[in-house]
């Protein structure tokens, strides 16, 4: 009984919902509940799950998506079966008490608009600012302490310079929150959950979209938080099956849709870890043929996409950006031809996402006559947001974020065909030829069943995909891929890059982990080190 005392998490014999529903019979003769296929009230995991999460432990929990699942029940947002299956210590009924559940992809069926699963804000950088539908900003500072909304909270200056330093965040203090990178941004939503100090904090892919070396530093100040004696937050990060374990891990628990596989000490279990990671590789590869072969079918849609690959179709000649006098790129001369692919190196922060952006006009700088795209200049008059974006398929975390939810997959692909509006056209509208485009598209990727689901309902790797597909639609002469592969299961990874290794259209991608970026061509590196230098090479 002494562990009890000691567990903040107590499962026995839980079953968990999604949302309420009336499958358990009310009386103590409580009913397994039934596969029923009804929405909500489908069990999470087909088994009854057993687990005690003790206070200060160290663990992760290994899975595909269902490691999301369990770390929802983790952090109260399921529905447990019979009620009380679930415990929390007494201390539930302290009002300090709190679990929280930080994620860096918003699926949509928590949150909606800016705001996202954990309540915080989705990052909106500058360049995007059109999309904004209310006011969100804030100082970096205020955001991690919460001061904005509550000024009368008491305001530890300590705790956030230490957090601050200790997330590389130094220089950032000041900053308006939605003018931070990705990555940045995800350092610092990380900064204001341990500054809250919850009594448990679940991180699901706590290290998506960070660059080796804020990976190292996000890694470091967990590991200390949950060495910590004194910081009584609880720490339980979400990996894949393929991730590197953190050696601070001292507990794995290995789930799949049927609940917990295995669960005991990291150690004990490093060949049940091994052969996780050998499947990994073992189905990826068997995947990979077979996506292939298919998506070979691809070439017969693109077929009248010919290109003269001797065209430059982005020029930047000594091209600068910068924000309050200090450059973000400086002096950057850079050569785009027809049909390559290029992958966007660079830390977080560097600079990657604004370069981009100024080829599709999101940015407000882009009126730069050191720029040419698809050899016009520019210049007002000479060239036009829509015409520009005619001609240039998108996709990144922001746009995920903040895309509608309420279209169908259908729909939402088919707003790949406009410029500027997420109203999606009616089918006649469309016409025949646009929707067997769309239909085929989803057929190869093999997600045709999922055409009429609302964007917002389905798995957020597939709303990945889906958004891939919508920016290729239109057969774009430029693709702009920015971290457009992250945060996918296994199988809808390679189905990506698959489908982008069958394109000729000129690609430009962004991401950070090498398994996760399609074959490119070429590369350039922007390092925020040395602004004004450049490397620029072939793969
Ligand atoms: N309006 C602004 N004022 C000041 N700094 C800004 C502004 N907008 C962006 N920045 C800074 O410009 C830099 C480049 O940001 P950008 O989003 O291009 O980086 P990135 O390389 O794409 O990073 P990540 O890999 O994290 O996505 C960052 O350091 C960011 O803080």
């Amino acid at each position: 009984m002494s562990k009890v005392t000691s567990a903040l998490v107590q499962l026995s014999d839980a079953w968990f919902t999604r949302s309420g529903g009336s499958i358990f019979s009310t009386k103590s003769n409580y009913l397994k509940p039934t596969n029923n296929n009804n929405g909500d009230i489908r069990p999470v995991f087909s088994s009854s799950i057993n687990y005690t999460l003790n206070s200060k432990s160290r663990v992760a929990v290994i899975g595909d998506y269902p490691k999301t699942d369990f770390l929802s029940v983790l952090t109260n947002k399921f529905i447990s079966h019979p009620i009380n299956s679930r415990t929390y210590p007494s201390s539930l009924n302290d009002p300090v008490f709190k679990t929280e559940l930080l994620r860096f992809v918003n699926n949509g069926l928590w949150g909606h608009g800016a705001h996202d699963s954990t309540g915080g804000f989705t990052h909106l950088s500058s360049r995007y600012e059109f999309f904004k539908d209310y006011e969100i900003d804030e100082i970096v500072e205020n955001f991690i302490s919460n001061q904005s909304y509550n000024s009368n909270i008491e305001f530890n200056k300590d705790k956030i310079n230490y957090l601050i330093k200790n997330l590389n965040l130094v220089g950032l203090q000041g900053q308006f929150l939605t003018t931070l990178s990705n990555g940045q941004f995800r350092r610092a939503r990380i900064a204001k959950s341990l500054y809250s100090e919850p009594s448990l904090l679940c991180i699901d892919d706590p290290f998506l979209g960070l660059d080796p070396v804020a990976t190292k530093t996000v890694d470091n100040i967990l590991m200390k938080t949950s060495h910590d004696e004194n910081i009584k937050t609880t720490i339980v990060i979400g990996l894949r099956n393929q991730d590197d374990i953190p050696e601070w891990i001292d507990e794995v628990v290995i789930v799949n849709e049927t609940g917990i596989v295995k669960s005991g000490r990291r150690l004990d279990l490093l060949d049940d870890l091994n052969s996780l990671k050998r499947n990994f590789n073992e189905k990826h590869k068997i995947l990979e043929d077979r996506i292939s072969k298919n998506m070979g079918k691809i070439k017969k849609i693109e077929q009248n996409n010919l290109i003269d690959p001797t065209k430059s179709i982005v020029e930047m000649n000594n091209t600068t950006v910068s924000y309050e006098n200090k450059p973000i790129i400086k002096d950057l001369t850079w050569n785009v031809k027809n049909g390559e692919k290029w992958h966007i190196r660079g830390r977080n922060g560097s600079g990657k996402t604004t370069l981009l952006s100024l080829i599709t006009l999101d940015h407000p700088q882009s009126w730069n006559k050191s720029i040419k795209v698809f050899g016009i200049e520019r210049s007002p008059g000479k060239v036009n947001y829509f015409d520009t974006n005619k001609f240039i398929g998108f996709t990144s975390p922001e746009l995920h974020a903040l895309y509608p939810k309420k279209h169908t997959v259908f729909q939402t692909i088919s707003t790949g065909y406009i410029v500027g509006s997420y109203i999606p056209p009616t089918i006649e509208e469309l016409g025949n030829e646009k929707v067997n485009r769309i239909n085929q598209f989803l057929k190869l990727l093999e997600i045709d069943n999922l055409k009429g689901f609302k964007f917002g309902e389905i798995h957020v790797s597939k709303q990945k995909l889906v958004l891939l597909i919508r920016s290729i639609i239109n057969n774009p002469k430029i693709l702009i891929l920015d971290e457009a592969l992250s945060a996918m299961t296994d199988e809808d990874l390679i189905k990506g890059k698959c489908l982008i290794d069958q394109l000729n259209t000129t690609c430009l991608i962004i991401g950070h982990v090498e398994n996760e970026i399609p074959k490119c061509n070429k590369y350039i590196l922007v390092n925020d080190a040395k602004r004004g230098k450049y490397e620029i090479g072939d793969v």
